[in-house]
């Protein structure tokens, strides 16, 4: 294991013991994320640990069912107890860039349906200012015309070859450093056909990082 899995596996551990019994848990995307389904996986063998979970991308539902996590679909939940998900960057105030694995649509989603959410990054994802290009999804009828857009607020941006979950583009938009993260997403939030932007602004309420010597738990300083 690498020491950025070393330390993505030691957040996602110790973000996985606020999972109690009873608890519906929404299950984020991505290689941290991944260590927390494992180790729910591992406490439900091990403790015979009661929870339900949804997911928030079709490969969350593959690796939960394998890892024997009861597993329900999201669209018939108004709400999940806690939400635990990785993240690219986050800043000092937790807002932060999701959607490397192309999920923040479903992500946001889940992560606004739940009463408290958990982010868990390794310590790379943290810095001052949000500066990585920012991944949207876009509808593909709207594709250049949304490209448009995203030129006149000064992004460039790029297709990835692979579409959505839901079929849709995604493109990653290069804004440079993000000086305004709320103006930004109120821009983007107003365009039509794009149907979500990886600018998480509100939602987490807890940041564990992990680094090669342990863990660092930092609760939001305070609600936008
Ligand atoms: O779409 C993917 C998600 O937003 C991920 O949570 C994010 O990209 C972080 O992924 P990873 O934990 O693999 O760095």
């Amino acid at each position: 294991m690498t020491t950025g899995d070393i330390s993505k596996k030691r957040a996602a551990e110790a973000a996985i013991a606020e999972v109690t019994d009873g608890m519906l848990v929404g299950l984020g995307t991505g290689s941290t994320a991944a260590f927390a389904i494992s180790g729910l996986g591992r406490r439900i063998a091990d403790e015979r640990l009661t929870i339900t979970a949804a997911g928030t991308s079709l490969a969350t539902e593959t690796a939960a069912r394998a890892a024997g996590i009861p597993f329900l679909a999201f669209d018939d939940l108004a709400t999940v107890d806690l939400c635990i998900d990785g993240a690219d960057e986050i800043d000092p105030r937790f807002r932060a860039i999701k959607g490397g694995g192309g999920a923040m649509l479903r992500e946001k989603i889940v992560a606004s349906a739940a009463t408290r959410m958990i982010c868990i990054v390794d310590a790379s994802k943290p810095v001052e200012t949000l500066a990585r290009p920012l991944p949207i999804e876009v509808l593909p009828f709207a594709r250049a015309y949304v490209m448009g857009a995203i030129r006149a607020l000064d992004g460039e941006p790029v297709v990835r070859p692979a579409p959505s979950d839901q079929g849709n583009l995604l493109m990653d938009c290069d804004f440079g450093p993000i000086a305004d993260p709320a103006g930004l997403a109120r821009a983007l939030d107003a365009v039509p056909g794009l149907l979500g932007h990886g600018l998480f602004l509100s939602e987490i309420d807890a940041l564990y990082i992990g680094d090669e010597t342990g863990v660092e738990r930092r609760e939001r300083p305070s609600k936008p």
